[in-house]
């Protein structure tokens, strides 16, 4: 995945390379690098032919945006699955970071639970390194959740990567406060549940929306946690860290054409498929070969 180097390199020279220092890995496809430890940014010798053959092979390169609780990783880690890419989510990371005990752990920790975003720098790193262990086994394409944020990561992912399409959850924000609340994490398999029953009436032309709690097995029941940044004063801090960072990026994918708006009106069974045929999807194949070339 060549957009995996031109992401490292980017962000070395857009964000000055502060304190990061790391191997240059071999691309897929970059015949005449050598793995080296490189602290000064080097323009890829790579004919554009050759990127064609590889961006034609490739799997789905994908976003999803949203307010925290819309269902981006419900949605997300289905549609990967489904279309055999990894799903990454950046919260998923930086949770993992914490629980890695790392030496910024703490930082980020804090950071998160007040609601604010983590600096680009720290994100950026995360990324590629998940983005590099995937090439080194062998994935190819993404669903990323969580990621681009804000029009500054937007503009970096841009110069480094093709996204085939973005895709934009939708909520009422009461609804949005009342899931996160409700949200529930098996401390054993990381699966996500909710205790929430959402049910509003409908009034003029806006539809009833009904969402059934999704309740764990019985195996998980007594392992269920809480995200410590789901108290309502911290969604409600994220809800307008969303509206003043990450709704510009919206804009910024809906002038390129790349934004699929989307509104979750109810609970997975209803939204699933509705999803799958806004994406132009169908059960386990691709019904159109252009898919992941659409836009709204
Ligand atoms: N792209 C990003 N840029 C900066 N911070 C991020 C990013 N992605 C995740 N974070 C940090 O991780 C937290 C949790 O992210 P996530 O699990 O995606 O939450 P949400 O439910 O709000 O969508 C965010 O509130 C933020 O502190």
């Amino acid at each position: 995945m060549a957009a995996v180097s031109r992401l490292r390199s980017t962000m070395m020279m857009r964000l000055g390379g502060q304190g990061v220092r790391m191997a240059w890995a071999r691309p897929m496809g970059y015949a005449a690098q050598a793995s080296i430890e490189e602290e000064v940014w080097r323009e890829p010798s790579r004919p554009v032919e050759a990127m064609d053959s590889q961006e034609k092979d490739r799997g789905v390169q994908w976003v999803f945006l949203g307010c925290p609780g819309v269902g981006k990783g419900t949605y997300a880690s289905r549609l990967a699955k489904l279309l055999e890419v990894p799903h990454i989510a950046m919260g998923d990371l930086v949770r993992n970071e914490i629980l890695q005990k790392t030496s910024m752990a703490e930082q980020l920790k804090k950071i998160m639970s007040s609601g604010q975003l983590l600096p680009d720098e720290i994100i950026f790193n995360l990324l590629t390194k998940r983005l590099e262990g995937g090439v080194s086994r062998g994935e190819s394409g993404f669903i990323l959740d969580g990621f681009p944020r804000t029009v500054n990561q937007a503009e970096i992912m841009d110069e480094v990567a093709n996204i085939d399409l973005v895709v934009n959850l939708r909520l009422r924000e009461d609804v949005l406060v009342t899931k996160c609340l409700g949200r529930r994490i098996c401390s054993q398999c990381g699966g996500n549940f909710n205790v929430a029953t959402i049910d509003i009436d409908g009034y003029d032309s806006v539809p009833r929306i009904y969402m059934p709690p999704l309740l764990p097995p019985p195996s998980c029941a007594e392992k269920m946690t809480i995200r410590a940044d789901d108290t309502e004063e911290v969604v409600r801090a994220r809800l307008r860290v969303y509206y003043e960072e990450s709704q510009p990026v919206e804009d910024f994918y809906r002038a390129r054409g790349m934004l699929l708006d989307f509104d979750v009106a109810g609970g997975i069974p209803e939204t699933w498929p509705r999803l799958l045929s806004a994406l132009n999807l169908e059960d386990k194949r691709i019904v159109s070969q252009d898919s992941r070339k659409m836009t709204a």
